[in-house]
């Protein structure tokens, strides 16, 4: 099983990833965990990142087209993988059509997580004050507003660009976590 997971900061996407990671016991490959585990380590695409991302600004696309595709090379790959974050741009969609090509691998659905924008700050807002390792550097007011703009600038058009491949399958992404869980389970079921 090959998944993208699609949709806005927010949207519950690692959430979702990680639970269907473990149903199907398939590789979660977060481009925002990677990115953030480089600046911690502080390796050179960690500092080249650092301010990009506390700003909410996306990273260059050759950048983590590189990461991506290093990482699907690894074993644990092998059984399939969800993407979270990753593609954010049409550049990066298109970079991805080359790479699979490539290396000989198809893509089973495009799982669109659809929310109200409406919900998607106060979500962010909540996990901010709640996660243990206190707020990440990008949940912040202002950086949250970039984020937000970016995805409508450059995320979204990829909407259209997997529905033209036959790909786009959209869930209801306001439910319950549970509900959307089993509707990702229905759509992949029939995919
Ligand atoms: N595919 C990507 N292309 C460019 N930048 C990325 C990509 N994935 C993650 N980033 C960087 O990491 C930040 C955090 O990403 P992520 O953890 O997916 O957050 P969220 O979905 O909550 O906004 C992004 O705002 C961006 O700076």
């Amino acid at each position: 099983m090959r998944l993208i997971l699609l949709g806005p900061p927010g949207a519950g996407k690692g959430t979702q990833a990680a639970r269907i990671e473990q149903r199907y016991g398939i590789r979660q490959l977060s481009t925002g965990d990677m990115l953030r585990a480089a600046v911690a380590a502080g390796t050179p695409v960690g500092q080249k990142a650092k301010d990009i991302m506390a700003r909410g600004e996306l990273v260059p696309d050759e950048v983590v087209v590189q990461i991506i595709s290093e990482r699907l090379d690894q074993p644990d790959c092998a059984k399939g993988f969800i993407l979270d974050g990753f593609p954010r741009t049409v550049a990066q969609a298109e970079a991805l059509e080359e790479l699979l090509k490539a290396k000989g691998i198809r893509l089973d659905a495009v799982v669109e997580l659809e929310v109200d924008g409406s919900i998607l700050i106060e979500r962010i807002e909540k996990r901010a004050r709640e996660s243990a390792g206190g707020p990440r550097a990008d949940d912040n007011a202002e950086a949250l507003k970039k984020r937000l703009e970016v995805y409508h600038a450059q995320t979204a058009p990829l909407i259209a660009f997997y529905r033209d491949r036959g790909l786009l399958r959209t869930v209801d992404g306001m439910a319950s976590m549970d509900d959307v869980t089993n509707q990702i389970v229905s759509v992949l079921e029939a995919a």
